[in-house]
């Protein structure tokens, strides 16, 4: 499976519309790929809060639908890591307003969407101006010279919960996708938790980070592609970069097969 993965950086001076033009120019530029990856919250911005109200917007909202058009344009499929989407509240007291992960097939569709379960801000930013999401998602992803790959999903902050990829290991994940907004100060967190949830799942790991620096955060970018067995494939710097890799998915099977740990499990 070929995946690219778009190290964005962003400062504070740029419209969200000038921001999804230059994403759909780096998304279009993948073609050639199975699986085109981006970071979370790019177009609102990771930790610029504040604005996140004015710019959050529907699943069928204007960068959502650039976001379509550009899976449709590389015939790739799109995890366009996430927006500030704005819905309906499904209870009393909720906001409406998720961190969702939105992923486009190759013809444009929207495939699944995923809205991130475990909050970030202790209290602020997510937790005061997001609800949290509740579902799983695991979808198959088509490949150009293979049957499709199992994809599970999860967002930044999620990384720290081990349960969740248990979980999604369950469902049938042979790979987990992992869009961020990792601020630089506990980079070496994302790079190390990366790792562990592959070697503990026996999954290909697939982390988007965010690069630049906005609303007084420096991001950390260092994003990576780690296999099954714990080793890193690629991976990027600081700076915006795109990572391209061909991933080995059978590699996840020989080595499920040749060190069966996760037969071993006893508690679940
Ligand atoms: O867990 C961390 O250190 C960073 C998490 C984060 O920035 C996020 O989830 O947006």
């Amino acid at each position: 499976m070929k995946v690219a993965v778009i190290q964005l950086a962003y400062g504070d001076d740029e419209s969200v519309a000038e921001r999804t033009d230059r994403v759909v120019a780096l998304v279009e530029a993948q073609a050639g790929h199975d699986l085109v990856v981006l970071p979370e919250l790019w177009p609102a911005g990771g930790f610029d809060y504040g604005r996140w109200s004015e710019r959050a917007e529907p699943l069928d909202g204007p960068v959502a639908t650039a976001l379509s058009a550009a899976a449709r344009r590389a015939g790739v499929t799109l995890h366009g890591g996430s927006i500030v989407e704005r819905g309906t509240p499904v209870g009393d007291g909720d906001h409406g307003v998720w961190n969702t992960s939105l992923v486009f097939g190759p013809d444009g569709t929207l495939v699944a969407r995923y809205r991130k379960i475990h909050r970030f801000g202790f209290g602020e930013g997510e937790p005061m101006l997001m609800d949290a999401g509740h579902e799983l998602v695991v979808l198959d992803v088509p490949t150009a010279d293979g049957p499709p790959v199992r994809v599970g999903l999860s967002t930044c902050y999620d990384l720290r919960f081990p349960e969740l990829y248990r979980r999604l290991l369950d469902d049938g994940a042979r790979v987990l996708v992992v869009p961020a907004a990792w601020p630089m100060r506990r980079v070496a967190h994302w790079t190390l938790l990366g790792q562990a949830r592959a070697v503990e799942n026996q999954c290909v790991v697939v982390q988007c980070n965010t690069a630049g620096t906005h609303a007084r955060h420096e991001m950390g970018g260092h994003s990576q592609v780690v296999d099954a067995t714990g080793n890193v494939l690629a991976a990027a710097g600081a700076e915006q970069e795109v990572l391209s890799i061909d991933i080995d998915t059978a590699a996840v099977d020989i080595w499920r097969r040749d060190f069966p740990v996760l037969a071993d499990r006893r508690l679940s």
